[in-house]
Parts: structure tokens; sequence; C-alpha cells
């Protein structure tokens, strides 16, 4: 019988369970990593779906156990659990204890779309094997290193300070992972490269990365603010909202739900898929091609923004959903930006892959970057550092 080895990873959304089942063996600095299994419970607790998180989990149990990778055996070392929220008590991978959960239950106000969901996993984790490790990595950790001119809002600093209001960022392991792997794909030092990393999912965020370190990013106190995304608005006036309370009569809860789920892509064009998006926009949608250049316009502000904060640009990377996938966002978003030393090479950008390559001219100043992200693994790795791999000595 083989050493305990295998990494399970949870990653829960608010209404998806994705699990990877790693095997980190011989895992090192550059890859070895084995993945066993993965899958994705969808649709919680929407009809026809799983009730909730825990229901999801048992399910994800029962598919590893089919492929005869039950969580009973032996093999098994640690279960790593994305957690959203860290606020500024987690700023690294954390074993969950009684009090650390507790400290995570805490955190549910500023992430309430996330946290319990994350909660939830761990509960039903601990009661499934109650004698392994459990470790939490934090979306937020990587972004710990915040300068305070970046991370505070210019408000009162008393109740900012009472109420933890500051710019925590979210998406970490992403940005960790693709700016790491930005560098080796210029096979450079991660400690020498300056790099913009646009992370474009369902939830989408940038930030701005120098020498391994993040000094700025665009999601802040909660992952609503920044980019446009599928459903969530992104950046506006913080007026919109008194207005929408004292002229249209919603509700706090109103306007929450309206920002974070019936707003970006969505709000837009009645579409939150970018491909959908695509569809209608060759079809000459004007909806579509509206939400698209807004989307578009949204994410230059942040490139030329965090250009500036940066100084030098060594690279700017795509990854996630629509940066690994839509050639048209990429184009679109970088287009005409020869002043800040960028050129793209349409026809590398137009290309379909799935390894890590340019899609930049080869006289761009700046390297422009396509990086599938592989949260789980970083999640892997972390958990595996924190609780299993064989100590030294
Ligand atoms: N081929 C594609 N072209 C354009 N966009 C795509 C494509 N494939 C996926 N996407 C986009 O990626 C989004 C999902 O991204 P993903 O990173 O998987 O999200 P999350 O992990 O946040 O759920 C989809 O909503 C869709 O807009
Ligand atoms: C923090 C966040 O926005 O996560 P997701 O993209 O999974 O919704
Ligand atoms: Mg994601």
């Amino acid at each position: 019988m083989g050493a305990a080895t295998w990494v399970l990873v949870l990653n829960s959304g608010s209404s998806s369970l994705k699990y990877q089942l790693i095997d980190m063996a011989g895992a090192d600095a550059d890859g070895g990593a084995e993945r066993l299994a993965s899958g994705i419970v969808e649709r919680i607790g929407e009809p026809g779906g799983v009730a909730d998180h825990g229901e999801a989990l048992r399910r994800a149990a029962g598919e590893l156990k089919e492929q005869g990778l039950g969580l009973d055996s032996p093999r098994l070392a640690a279960v790593g659990h994305r957690v959203v929220h860290g606020g500024t008590r987690f700023t690294e991978p954390t074993l969950i204890t009684d009090d650390v959960l507790a400290g995570i239950e805490d955190l549910v106000p500023l992430a309430p779309l996330h946290n319990p969901a994350n909660i939830t996993g761990i509960k039903v984790a601990r009661e499934l094997r109650p004698d392994l490790p459990q470790v939490a990595v934090f979306d937020t950790a990587f972004h710990a290193t915040l300068p305070e001119a970046a991370a505070r809002y210019a408000i009162d600093t008393a109740t900012a300070d009472r109420y933890g209001i500051r710019r925590y960022g979210f998406h970490g392991t992403s940005h960790a992972y693709v700016s790491r792997a930005t560098a080796k794909l210029l096979g450079r030092d991660p400690a020498d490269v300056n790099v913009i990393v646009l992370h474009l999912g369902n939830g989408a965020s940038a930030s701005a990365v120098r020498g391994g370190v993040c000094v700025d990013t665009s999601m802040g106190l909660t992952p609503l603010e920044g980019l446009v995304m599928g459903t969530r608005s992104g950046d506006l006036d913080p007026a919109v909202v008194f207005h929408l309370e004292r002229v249209a009569g919603m509700s706090t809860d109103d306007i929450d739900r309206l920002l974070n789920k019936r707003s970006g892509l969505l709000g837009l064009c009645g579409d939150n898929d970018m491909r959908e998006i695509g569809r209608r926009m060759a079809e000459g949608d004007k909806a579509a091609q509206l939400a698209f250049d807004v989307y578009v316009h949204r994410l230059r502000r942040y490139v030329g923004a965090f250009s500036a904060v940066l100084g030098r640009v060594d690279a700017i990377t795509f990854t996630a959903g629509v940066g690994e996938n839509s050639a048209a966002v990429r184009g679109a978003a970088l287009a005409g930006l020869h002043n800040l030393g960028v050129t793209m090479d349409p026809v590398r950008n137009a290309v379909r892959g799935h390894a890590p390559r340019l899609v930049s001219a080869d006289d761009s100043r700046v390297a422009v970057a396509v990086v599938p992200t592989d949260e789980e693994l970083e999640i892997a790795r972390d958990t595996y550092a924190l609780a299993a791999a064989p100590q030294d000595g």
C-alpha cells in the first residue's frame, strides 16, 4: 500500500461544488502532481438540483467511490478547502480547528454568497473523515501584501477600522498561480517579473503583481467591486445605492441581489455567458454588443491603471473561462495600446489552445499571455505543504 499522498480539494461556489482528487507524491514546484479525479455538482439549491452543499459533497464522495477512489482510502492525506474570505485574521493557509471554523463563520457578513458554502463543505468533510487534517486556503491571502495606499478606502479611519472596511481582494490562488506561471512562460524568475493578471470567469478580477508580490487588485471589501462580471456590476458610484433606496424604495437586500445577481453582463443584455453574447453580436444584437463594450471598456481602464501602478509592466496575462477562451475580449481589451508597449499578434490570439502561450507580437515590449488557471492545484499544494508532506528532520 502506498503512502498517504492524496489531497481532496473542494471549491464551493455559491451554487456549485467543484472537487478534485490530486496525488501529490511526485509534485514539485514545476509540476508532477497527478489528477486522479475531478467533478462538479451544479445547481445547488435550485429546482432539479441537490438541496445544499452538504448533499453536494456526499454526492461527490459517491462519485469518487464509484471510481474506486472512496474517501475512506488510507491514501487520502488531507482535505483542502477554498475559503473565499479570510478577513484580516487569515493571511496564510490554515489548519482548520474549531476556533478557525468559528473565525470563518465570523466573516460570513463580508462574503454572504461564498463563505456559508465553504463552511458547509468543511463541516461535512470533517464528518466524513474526522481523522484527517483539513486546511483552509483563502482567496484573500495573496492580497494581504497590498500596501496601505491601495488597501485603504478614503473614509473615516475609525469607522473603517471598527468594521474591517478595506480592500481584501479575491481569486488570490488564481492570481498567485498565474503570475508564477507567466514568469515561467517567459523563462524568468518570478521575483524579477511585473505582471497584470486578468482573471475573467463568472467572477472577474484584475491584479498588479510586482516581483511575485500583489500590490493592487480590483475586488474590494467583497467580490462585488471592480470589473464587470457575469452577474455583478463591479465598480459604481456608491450613491447609486442611496438613490435606489430613496427614490426606487428598494430594500438593502433588494439592492444586494440587484448588484450581485442581476447586473453585469446579465443585467446589460440578459445573458451572462460570453459565448452566447458572441453569438448574439454576430447577429447584430445591439444589447449584446453594448454589454461586450461595457465589459471591455472597464477592462481597459484597469489595464491602464495597473500599468501606472506598476510603472514597468513585463506581461499582461489572461486567465479563467473568458480570459482563456475569448479571443474577442482579449483583442478588444488591448487594441491600440502601443503607447503602453502592447502589440497583439492577431493570428496567435485567434489560435485556441490549452497550454500557456504568448499572444503578443515578437516586438511587443509587454508580453501578452494566456495561462489556464488551476486554483485546485494551488490549493492542493498549500494543503499538502501544511498538513501532509513528509517533514524534514
Ligand atoms: N469558449 C468560450 N468563449 C467565451 N467565453 C467562454 C468560453 N468558455 C467559457 N466561457 C466563459 O467563462 C465563464 C465561466 O468561467 P469560469 O472561469 O469557469 O467561471 P467560474 O469558475 O467563476 O465559475 C462562462 O460564463 C463563459 O462566459
Ligand atoms: C470571489 C469570487 O468572485 O469567486 P467566484 O468567481 O468563484 O464567484
Ligand atoms: Mg472560478
